[in-house]
C-alpha cells in the first residue's frame, strides 16, 4: 500500500537543521512552501522503512524471522534500503530496529558459513564487509534500539551506529561471542569494539566471547541507555531529536573524523580479508565448530 504524503518543510529548517527540532517543540507542523519530504513508506521483504512522525527520521525494521540472522538477502536489502536513505536529503537520522519479539539480531547467518562453498563463502563475505561499510561511515545519524538479543554480527551492527539504546530485559546479551562459536571476530569487529569500550575491556570481551546482560553492556559502554522494552523505539526516536539539533555538516566531518581511520584499515586489504575469511572458515576444524554450535541450537528445542 503506498503511503504517499508530501509534508513541507520551511527552506530555514533545511538551512538551519537545528531549527527544526525547536521549531516542533514549538508545536510548529504548518505546511508551508518549501522543500517537499515524502513521507512514503518503503523497504523490501526483510527490511521496512518507516518514516517517523519527526521530519528528517526513518526507522528501519529488520524482519527475518525467527531470528533476523544476517543472511545474503538481509545484507543486501538493508545496503539497499540505508543507500535509498542517503539518496534521498529529506533524511538526517534512522533508527534500526527488529521485528522479531526478543531478538535484535542474531548475528552472521550460520548457514551461510556452513557447508557452502568457496564461491560462497566470499560473496557472502564481502557482503558483511560492505553491510559495515556503509553503516560505519554513514552521513546519516543511525541509532539503534535494541529490542532483543544482539550477539556477534547483531552486535557488530549495533556498533556501527551512533548511540545504542537497549531494552532492561536480563533476558537479553550483547556482545561479540566469536570465541564462544570456536571462530574469531576479524580485525574490523575487534577495532569497532575498541572504538567503542577501550582496548582492555575488548581484549577480555573478545577472548572471553563475553555476552553482556544489559546492566553490564551499560557499565562497559556497549550501550548507551537501558530503557524499560516497550520505551525503546520511542526513546531512540528522542535521542535522535536530540542529535538532529547539531548542524549536519560539522556532525558528518566529526563523525568521518573519527571514523575513516579504522574503515580505510579494511578498505586498504578487502579482497585480502576476504581470502583470509574464506581459508578460515573452510577449515574441516571450523567447519565441524560451527556444525556442533548449530546442532547445539537446533537441539535446545527438542
Ligand atoms: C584469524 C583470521 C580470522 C578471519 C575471519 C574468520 C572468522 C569469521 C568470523 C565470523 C564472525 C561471526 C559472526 C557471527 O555473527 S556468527 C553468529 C553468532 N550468533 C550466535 O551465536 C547466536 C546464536 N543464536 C542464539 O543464541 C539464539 O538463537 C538467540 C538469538 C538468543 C535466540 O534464541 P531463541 O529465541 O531461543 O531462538 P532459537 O535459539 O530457538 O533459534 C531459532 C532458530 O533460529 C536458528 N538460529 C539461531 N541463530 C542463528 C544464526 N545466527 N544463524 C542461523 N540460524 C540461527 C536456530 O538454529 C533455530 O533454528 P530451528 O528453528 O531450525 O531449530
Amino acid at each position: 500500500m503506498a503511503l504517499t504524503a508530501v509534508v513541507r518543510i520551511p527552506t530555514r529548517a533545511l538551512l538551519r537543521p537545528w531549527a527544526r527540532l525547536r521549531d516542533s517543540a514549538l508545536g510548529w507542523m504548518e505546511p508551508v512552501g518549501g522543500v517537499e519530504v515524502s513521507t512514503q513508506r518503503f523497504g523490501s521483504q526483510r527490511v521496512l522503512v518507516e518514516p517517523a512522525s519527526a521530519a528528517g527520521v526513518a526507522v528501519m525494521t529488520f524482519k527475518n524471522p525467527p531470528v533476523n540472522s544476517l543472511s545474503l538477502e538481509l545484507l543486501t536489502e538493508l545496503v539497499i534500503n540505508l543507500e535509498k536513505l542517503e539518496n534521498d536529503k529529506t533524511f538526517r537520522g534512522v533508527v534500526l530496529t527488529s521485528d522479531c519479539p526478543g531478538i535484535f539480531s542474531a548475528g552472521l547467518d550460520l548457514t551461510e558459513i556452513c557447508g557452502r562453498n568457496p564461491a560462497h563463502y566470499a560473496e557472502y563475505w564481502k557482503a558483511v564487509q560492505e553491510m559495515w561499510l556503509r553503516l560505519y561511515l554513514s552521513n546519516l545519524m543511525l541509532v539503534a534500539a535494541i529490542n532483543g538479543a544482539c550477539p556477534a554480527g547483531g552486535c557488530l551492527m549495533s556498533l556501527t551506529c551512533d548511540y545504542r539504546v537497549m531494552a532492561d530485559n536480563p533476558k537479553y546479551a550483547i556482545g561479540l561471542n566469536e570465541t564462544l562459536l570456536g571462530i574469531v571476530a576479524p580485525f574490523w569487529f575487534k577495532d569497532t569494539l575498541v572504538n567503542t569500550i577501550g582496548h582492555r575491556a575488548s581484549e577480555r570481551a573478545l577472548q572471553l566471547g563475553l555476552l553482556f546482560p544489559p546492566t553490564e553492556a551499560l557499565q562497559v559502554g556497549m550501550v548507551d541507555r537501558l530503557v524499560p522494552e516497550d520505551q525503546v523505539q520511542s526513546t531512540a526516536l528522542s535521542v535522535l531529536a536530540q542529535w538532529m539539533a547539531i548542524p549536519d555538516h560539522a556532525r558528518q566531518l566529526t563523525k568521518n573524523m573519527m571514523r575513516k581511520p579504522t574503515a580505510d584499515g579494511l578498505l586498504k586489504k578487502r579482497d585480502e580479508d576476504i581470502q583470509n575469511f574464506v581459508s578460515f572458515i573452510s577449515r574441516d576444524s571450523i567447519q565441524k565448530s560451527l556444525q556442533m554450535y548449530l546442532a547445539k541450537l537446533r537441539q535446545k528445542k527438542g
